[in-house]
């Protein structure tokens, strides 16, 4: 078929695919000079659709940032928690052990048990990454995270815990750390991920959570009693690696040349 010519050539539709953007514009102006003027106001940043484009942003952010680190596992646990508790030592245990283990070490990037686990990562010598979350009060990555990635959205925050680990530990927490908790379980329970061990550390704090879900949801018929499996108990650090590298993440720890 030969481009049109001359007075043959069809009239421009008024409203195009994208909408009706022929219409109401300068006449003279094109898309380029349109989007290089100064607007007269920045409220179009403070809008759903362009606050769309930073979620967006956040995922591609976070993809760059993590695809190639390897075989690894998010540690949560309270924001905090504080250097002299037990607690604190478990996580600085724990992001050794999995390092040792052969894997990167992934929290919130922030203080408490995050801290430890970056800090435990970081000692010996692996890759300690904190993906960060803007809080109204903020108070930044911690000092032991080398690969630090920064979310307003926590959701966006959240696909990375999970796309990027094979595996999570979860130490004593808060309602931010039953947050990560319960989203991975149903990750687990509707087959979005599978091979995905949750291990909790510290039997004598989780007991009665998981009680309440045997005696209360089971018994009500809310949960499967399957669906206690989704996670595991483990006293010590030792226990809690152990457990959590015998899933996907162990398999691939072979797979990949240890630096
Ligand atoms: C002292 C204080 C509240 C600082 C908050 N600073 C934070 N920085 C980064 N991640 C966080 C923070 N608070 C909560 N989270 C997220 O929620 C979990 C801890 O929440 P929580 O303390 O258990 O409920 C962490 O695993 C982390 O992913």
């Amino acid at each position: 078929m030969s481009a049109p010519t001359g007075s043959s050539r069809p009239s421009r539709p008024l409203t195009k695919r994208f909408g009706s953007w022929t219409t109401g514009v300068p006449a003279g102006s094109t898309a380029d000079s349109r989007l290089l003027d100064t607007p007269p106001s920045s409220d179009f940043t403070h809008t759903d659709p362009w606050r769309v484009m930073r979620i967006q942003s956040e995922f591609v952010q976070g993809f760059d940032s993590l695809a190639e680190i390897g075989p690894a596992i998010s540690v949560f646990g309270s924001a905090r928690t504080k250097p002299d508790s037990p607690h604190y030592q478990t996580g600085v245990d724990v992001g050794r052990l999995l390092v040792e283990a052969g894997v990167a070490v992934i929290t919130g990037g922030g203080p408490g048990s995050m801290e430890a686990a970056n800090r435990g990562a970081s000692e010996a010598g692996g890759l300690s990454i904190g993906l960060g979350i803007e809080l109204p009060f903020e108070q930044g990555m911690n000092q032991w995270v080398a690969l630090g990635v920064g979310f307003r959205y926590f959701f966006a925050r959240k696909t990375m815990f999970v796309k990027y680990a094979q595996g999570f530990v979860v130490l004593p927490g808060g309602l931010g750390t039953l947050d990560e908790l319960f989203e991975a379980m149903v990750l687990v329970q509707t087959s979005k991920v599978t091979q995905f061990p949750i291990v909790l550390v510290d039997t004598a704090f989780w007991s009665p959570l998981l009680d309440w879900i045997r005696d209360t949801m089971v018994a009500e018929g809310l949960v499967s009693p399957g669906d206690m499996d989704i996670v595991q108990l483990a006293d010590t650090p030792e226990e809690a690696v152990s457990l959590v590298m015998a899933g996907e993440a162990g398999t691939k720890v072979g797979a990949v040349p240890r630096a």
